[in-house]
């Protein structure tokens, strides 16, 4: 062969790394994992400076049947993994981040929070959009909220998915739930990718703000109010929820279900909203409580950080699917860029 993805992509690693610096600290903390029981009782010690910092975790790593599924993918496959491959544990991932496309209220300009409210035609285009962006970035694992536009905004984006795995939303409410919702064939199984909704990556609770259209808002309590009930770190809107609460729930839900699964290779991506993305991104770059008032996120734009070792890396959002400065900062992109294209030519 002559050029690989990966020599192609390592020539441009250096443009779209300036490219992709946004004036964000991207330094990242370490986290250590000890194994002290063989019944996946994990202690982790997470090392980070910053608001998250310094805090001990326990848990049990539930070790959900979403998190069992054995996936045939290019990168992963024991068919292309050498002898001394399969002795080394993963220690990289990719996370992808997408907040929905836009959704009816936004189009109406009013106040969203939790309110259930699907995506516009507009929003509808931006999913795919999306999907396209994202398209040759490998995912085995799916988180979103429990409400639809982002539900929506994950499920359009994987029509546009190369490997045309199938993306099934899991239903563990009850056991029946469980039960009827099961696969009983293992090469179908190998073909799909468990999505798990969870409420904590909601969005932040909006309050009596909710269904208020926020021109009129600003002008009945002024500008600098509302402003600051929208992006202030700690200061709620009337009975709502500040962006610290929603990050109390948001971040330890991503520390407590997704790091994991990073930790153990599997490439994830998180369909959620605007403030509980806001809050997650505030502790994958450990931003201050000054420097994630100007955090904005766009409807339905993809971001990609690479977990590696522990730490966080952010790449930026892809602008294209055959973006070479994606791929080129992990060997195991390129190598899964690479068989993706072999394989589906
Ligand atoms: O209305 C909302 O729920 C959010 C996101 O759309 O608005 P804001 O931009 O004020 O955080």
């Amino acid at each position: 062969m002559a050029t690989t993805v990966f020599q192609q992509a390592l020539g441009t690693l250096e443009s779209h790394s300036c490219l992709s610096s946004s004036g964000f600290r991207h330094e990242c903390g370490s986290a250590s994992v000890k194994l002290i029981s063989k019944d996946f009782k994990v202690d982790i010690a997470l090392m980070r400076r910053g608001n998250y910092c310094s805090k001990k975790r326990s848990f049990s790593l539930i070790q959900a049947s979403t998190s069992q599924t054995t996936v045939f993918d290019p990168v992963s496959s024991p068919l292309h993994k050498t002898a001394n491959d399969s002795k080394k544990k993963p220690s990289e991932a990719a996370l992808i981040l997408i907040r929905h496309g836009e959704s009816m209220w936004n189009e109406k300009n009013l106040f969203t929070g939790c309110v259930d409210v699907p995506l516009t035609k507009k929003g509808v285009e931006e999913a795919i959009e999306a999907g396209k962006r994202i398209s040759n970035i490998p995912i085995d694992l799916i988180y979103t909220s429990a409400l639809i536009r982002a539900q929506m905004t994950a499920m359009l984006a994987m029509t546009q998915h190369r490997r045309k795995k199938v993306p099934i939303i899991q239903h563990e409410e009850n056991e029946q739930a469980r039960a009827w919702s099961q696969i009983f064939s293992e090469e179908t199984n190998k073909q799909c990718i468990p999505v798990i909704t969870a409420w904590q990556l909601n969005e932040r609770m909006y309050g009596e703000l909710q269904g208020l259209n926020k021109q009129e808002t600003a002008d009945k309590y002024g500008k600098e109010k509302v402003q600051e009930w929208r992006r202030s770190y700690d200061i709620p809107p009337p009975n709502g929820e500040s962006l610290e609460m929603c990050a109390e729930r948001a971040v330890a839900y991503f520390q407590e279900h997704i790091e994991p699964q990073l930790q153990s290779g599997k490439n994830v991506m998180i369909a959620a909203h605007g403030n509980s993305l806001r809050s997650i991104i505030m502790y994958l770059d450990k931003l201050t409580s000054q420097e994630v008032i100007s955090l904005e996120l766009s409807t339905g734009i993809p971001m990609l950080y690479i977990f590696k070792e522990g730490s966080f890396i952010r790449r930026g959002s892809p602008v294209a699917p055959t973006e070479a400065g994606v791929y080129a900062y992990t060997k195991r992109l390129a190598q899964y860029r690479q068989r993706l294209d072999e394989m589906l030519q």
